[in-house]
């Protein structure tokens, strides 16, 4: 059989053939085909998403118009497919626009703003017209008002898959009465699908945790087997607006930079990052240029000039380059020089020209003596063959004091002899960029390793080349042009290496609109009766370009059932993500947390720890990197998996310090339930040995435990409640006495009168070992119950 490599460059025309059924797909077509790419796999799948787009859409649209969101939801069963309808009361959609929404794949007002918002692609409504359309045949259909009770545009349409356009049925404008809308503006939509409600626990979820993180909202979900009415929380008003902002210096990716480049009008690299980027003033773009320009030109190395006890007289060098000049003037400009040379301590190439040039120009304008540029060249030359006679022994300075004493002397002269070789090559200004040096010193210590008999580690290599590159100045030379950056991938790359080592202030967060750790507490607090909450909120973060927080909360105990794992909610810009968690990066973090050190289980010391607990970790930005365009998980980001580590550890530290405390108090009841078993047959028999009067079990049951006890006596009308703190540290207590009759008296505590019973109470501060005795007078046949708050349970004693 001949094999198509056999015949390839036999037969002409196969790439032709090929070519004749090569074409074009359109977007549409592609998705057709990979529905599951946009989070469409299965008809119960299908519908959540339909929903979540939806709903998401709505969200975002309200918001934006400053309108708290009212959405209805409703799922109808008919024979053969669902009907989807999602209502809300946003500002509309202008009728050019509602056929280009929803009917042409990647069309939206979000993909190119740097702000926070649920949609970002411009897919999702259309992806769920495409899937409509593909299972049930039908159009969608969209109604929609701008004005309150204006006229709402009606459109049927499908999306026409071989050229992504809209393809329209219906058009047609409705009046307020024959309109099916709710309110006075908003957008309904109306679609049938082939679906299921197998995915019912995923799409109540998706509407209850939706409510959990936006509490201003109203949502109403009616389906075939049921409702969910998640009311507005009281007082919740609008998340704060958001604000687009530029993209940040930190994390741009090489592409992106380069359309920058290609798009900014700014000729220079410094107005560039000034105007293109967030948080870039003059400073910030001038530290960026330098580390640009050291990266893109190299340092120049800075000589120390030849000490008092060197042989060479610079002062005659200087007089000896200068010649046809008045002798006084000459000796003059030859202090000067030296004199500028020395106080700078190093100089460099460049600057000893500055310095040379500087000086030639206050002599012209102060004795009319011109040193002109022959002349400097000269003095130049011959001062630079001095700074640069003996590299090896400046090197060997710089290398004795990064590696340790232990190198004999022989091997530090070796390598610093190597090192200097490297300079005074082509480039005769000793310019090196860092990783140059970086090959300067590895092959010198490579050389010395082999030929000396020496070793020279890593570390001694690195504190080398630091010395060094700290030793060296950035050139004066101007950095390129922004087209010349534009046009060289080496040298965009060069600038963003330096735009990522410079500081630059966190991004402003205005373009970002987190929960906030108390609304976060409070959410939890509305959906789950736990015995413990805890939230938290990270300052903001960059990552590619774009500003993140991310915000982590715990509900712990109480109603929550202990189901194995516990429940992981993850979020991200206050959307539910209600599939492939195993995908997500907020499920791995949490799985990688060591969880036994904050006191929960955890089998074998890594997964999800165990017991009743919900975790829920929300990751807002104005571009959250999911793993797909269905955003069901988040990437595996490393700026946010470490923030996503970090907050979810803030809001765990509190529980760790819960379940500690628990845990000992637990301890403390099993071991006094224990004690309290045996104490009174104990000290019954003591009575009966001893033969005294029957011991106060209470009392000696708080020695026992160091517990804080509160006893009552009661002598002639005068009640003393003696609060006897046997722990070691302080206690804060309440103590409340509730009488049926009133009091008088009460030493420092206040009384209360209600419904015929009175209470007295004070608040005492009690050390440890101490005993504070608060008194009241009251009739002989009053009775009286103790009440006592601010002492654990586990660790009080009451006897009255
Ligand atoms: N209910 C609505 N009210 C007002 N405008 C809407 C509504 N639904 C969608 N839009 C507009 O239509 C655009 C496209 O929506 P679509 O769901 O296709 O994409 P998206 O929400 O921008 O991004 P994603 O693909 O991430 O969901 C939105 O950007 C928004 O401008």
């Amino acid at each position: 059989m001949t094999s198509f490599q056999q015949t390839l460059g036999e037969e002409d025309g196969i790439a032709e053939e090929l070519a004749a059924s090569q074409r074009e797909i359109s977007i549409a077509e592609f998705f057709e085909k990979n529905k599951h790419m946009l989070g469409f796999d299965s008809g119960a799948r299908g519908l959540v998403t339909a929903v979540k787009e939806a709903v998401d859409n709505a969200l975002d649209a309200t918001e934006e118009a400053g309108i708290l969101p009212d959405i209805y939801v409703e799922i109808q069963e008919n024979r053969d497919y669902y009907t989807l309808i999602v209502e809300d009361n946003g500002p509309g959609i202008t009728k050019e626009q509602i056929p280009k929404i929803f009917g042409k794949l990647l069309y939206g007002s979000r993909f190119h703003a740097r702000e926070q918002a649920r949609g970002q692609q411009g897919i999702g409504i259309s992806a769920a017209v495409l899937y409509s359309q593909l299972t049930s045949g039908k159009p969608v259909r969209i109604e929609s008002r701008t004005q309150d009770n204006g006229v709402a545009h009606y459109y049927e349409l499908i999306i026409d898959t071989d050229t992504n356009e809209p393809e329209i049925d219906v058009e047609k404008e409705l009046s307020p009465a024959e309109s099916n809308l709710r309110g006075t503006h908003g957008t309904r939509i109306e679609m049938d699908l082939e679906a299921n409600m197998r995915a019912r626990s995923q799409l109540h979820d998706y509407v209850k945790h939706t409510a959990v993180v936006n509490p201003h909202a109203r949502i109403e979900l009616q389906e075939p087997a049921g409702e969910i009415k998640a009311e507005r929380a009281e007082g919740a008003g609008l998340p704060d607006e958001t604000e687009e902002i530029r993209p940040h210096p930190h994390g741009v990716e090489l592409g992106t930079l380069i359309k920058m480049l290609g798009d900014t009008d700014s000729h220079t690299i410094s107005g560039f990052l000034q105007g293109e980027f967030t948080r870039v003033g003059k400073k910030t773009a001038d530290n960026i240029v330098d580390e640009f320009k050291d990266r893109h030109y190299g340092r120049e190395m800075r000589w120390r000039p030849p000490g008092v006890d060197s042989d060479t007289d610079l002062n005659a060098v200087v007089v000896g380059a200068v010649s046809n000049k008045d002798a006084t003037h000459t000796k003059l400009y030859a202090d000067r020089v030296v004199d500028a040379i020395e106080d700078a301590g190093r100089v460099a190439y460049s600057e000893l020209e500055a310095i040379v040039a500087d000086v030639a120009d206050d002599m012209e304008s102060e004795t009319g003596t011109v040193f002109g540029d022959t002349v400097q060249e000269n003095v130049v030359d011959a001062v630079w063959a001095e700074l640069t006679a003996d590299r090896a022994g400046d090197v060997f300075v710089a290398v004795d004091d990064a590696t340790t004493n232990k190198k004999d002397d022989a091997t530090v002269r070796g390598l610093a002899e190597r090192i200097a070789n490297k300079f005074g090559g082509e480039d005769a200004r000793d310019r090196a960029t860092r990783d140059e040096l970086g090959e300067y010193v590895y092959r010198a210590a490579e050389n010395t390793e082999e030929y000396d008999d020496a070793t020279i580690g890593e570390t001694a290599r690195e504190n080398v080349v630091d010395e060094l590159w700290a030793q060296m100045t950035t050139v004066p030379d101007d950095p390129p042009l922004v087209r010349e950056v534009a046009g060289d991938r080496d040298t965009a790359s060069e600038l963003i290496s330096a735009m990522e080592q410079v500081d630059v202030m966190a991004p402003p967060t205005s373009c970002l609109s987190p929960i906030d750790a108390d609304l976060l507490e409070a959410g939890l607090r509305k959906e789950f009766d736990a015995d413990f909450y805890s939230a938290a909120t990270r300052d903001a973060e960059v990552h590619g370009g774009d500003p993140f927080i991310v915000e982590a909360g715990i509900a712990y105990g109480g109603e929550l059932q202990d189901e194995g794992g516990v429940d992981l909610m993850r979020f991200a810009n206050r959307v539910p993500l209600v599939y492939q968690r195993g995908a997500c990066a907020t499920t791995n973090v949490v799985k990688d947390i060591g969880w036994r050190n904050y006191n929960l289980d955890q089998p074998g010391g890594s997964g999800l720890p165990q017991g009743p607990a919900v975790i829920m970790v929300h990751v807002a930005s104005t571009n959250v990197p999911f793993t797909s365009e269905s955003k069901d998980a988040v990437a595996s980001v490393p700026e946010i998996e470490d923030e996503i580590e970090l907050a979810v550890r803030e809001a765990a530290r509190d529980l760790k310090s819960f379940l500690k405390k628990r845990r000992s108090m637990r301890k403390r009841q099993e071991k006094q339930s224990v004690i309290m078993d045996i104490l009174p047959t104990m000290a019954e028999k003591v009575s009966e040995m001893t033969d005294r009067g029957q011991v106060d079990v209470e009392d000696s049951l708080a020695r026992i435990m160091n517990n804080v006890l509160v006893e009552r006596e009661r002598e002639d009308g005068t009640v003393t409640l003696r609060v006897e703190n046997h722990g070691s540290s302080a206690a804060d207590v309440d103590v409340t006495d509730i009488v049926d009759a009133e009091p008088g008296d009460p030493s420092d505590g206040n009384v209360v009168e209600m419904d015929g019973e009175w209470f007295v109470k004070w608040s005492p501060s009690v050390s440890g070992g101490e005993t504070a005795e608060l008194t009241y007078e009251v009739p002989e046949d009053a009775s009286s119950d103790i009440s006592v708050k601010g002492v654990e349970d586990a660790r009080l004693t009451v006897n009255q």
